[in-house]
């Protein structure tokens, strides 16, 4: 979970890979310069909104001169492999065909809401991390999203109480509740969510 907003981002080459690596780049808010001479549709549809900066060319050596990170996509070897020579140690670089020299590697990524589980097999076997993603799709529906909404909403107003530790982690606890879950399912989490901040905001008035 890189804070990588507004930061100078490269991705040489626009294929299948580089789109979907892309498109967890753009999800961060990243700036993304995209190196290739060819692209997908996709991402000739993201330069033409200007969402990315296509640059309609092959790799050049001081592309990645000033990106934070940088992800080398091309279907050429050697080209992916000049990437990772130009690269500075302070750089963070993910070369899609050499894991082993990359300096990070993406993770199958379920997003619902603020809530965001990222599954990583370290390299070993990057389908069954797509395909526990899409189980856990089944399990963790929409309602997770929901969910956390309310449950950042009622932290808040939990910590503005000034409690103690202890107290605290007691009444934190309490709402991590399948009931809360169930009741997003069925569209009335609404319901207890004013209950509980009605419930707390008597204890926000009450003299210790
Ligand atoms: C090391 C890593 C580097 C990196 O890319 O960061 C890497 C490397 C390689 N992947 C290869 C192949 C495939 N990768 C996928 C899918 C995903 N690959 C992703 C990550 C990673 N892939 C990193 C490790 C992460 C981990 O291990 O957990 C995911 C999770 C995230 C993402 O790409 O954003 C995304 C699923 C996203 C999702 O759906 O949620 C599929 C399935 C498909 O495309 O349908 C296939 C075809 C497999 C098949 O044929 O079934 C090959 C070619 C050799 C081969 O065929 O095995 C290499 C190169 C090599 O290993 O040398
Ligand atoms: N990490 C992963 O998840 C996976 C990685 N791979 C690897 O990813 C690589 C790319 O795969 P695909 O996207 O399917 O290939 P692709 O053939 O769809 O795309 C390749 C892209 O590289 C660009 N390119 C070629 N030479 C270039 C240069 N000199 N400078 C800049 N751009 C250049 C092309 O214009 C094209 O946009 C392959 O090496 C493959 O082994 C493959 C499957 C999954």
């Amino acid at each position: 979970m890189l804070n990588i907003q507004g930061k100078d981002c490269l991705v040489v080459g626009a294929g299948a890979v580089a789109e979907r690596k892309l498109k967890k780049l753009l999800a961060a808010k990243a700036k993304v310069r995209v190196v290739s001479p060819q692209a997908t549709p996709t991402i000739r549809g993201w330069a033409q909104q200007e969402q990315v900066e296509w640059v309609k060319r092959t790799f050049q050596a001081d592309d990645a001169r000033g990106a934070t990170l940088i992800v080398a996509a091309t279907d050429q070897a050697e080209v992916n492999i000049a990437v990772y020579e130009t690269v500075k140690p302070q750089q963070w670089i993910n070369i899609a065909d050499r894991p082993d020299l990359s300096t990070f590697i993406f993770p199958a990524v379920l997003t619902r809401g603020d809530l965001q589980l990222s599954i990583s097999t370290a390299g070993a076997y990057p389908g069954l991390a797509k395909h526990l993603r899409k189980k856990l799709e089944r399990e963790y529906g929409l309602e997770y999203g929901s969910y956390l909404t309310f449950l950042k909403e009622v932290r808040q107003q939990i910590l503005s109480l000034g409690l103690n530790k202890t107290e605290t982690s007691k009444l934190l606890r309490m709402y991590l509740d399948e009931r809360y879950v169930e009741a997003a399912k069925e569209g009335v989490l609404d319901e207890l969510e004013q209950a509980a901040l009605e419930e707390l905001a008597i204890l926000k008035n009450k003299p210790n």
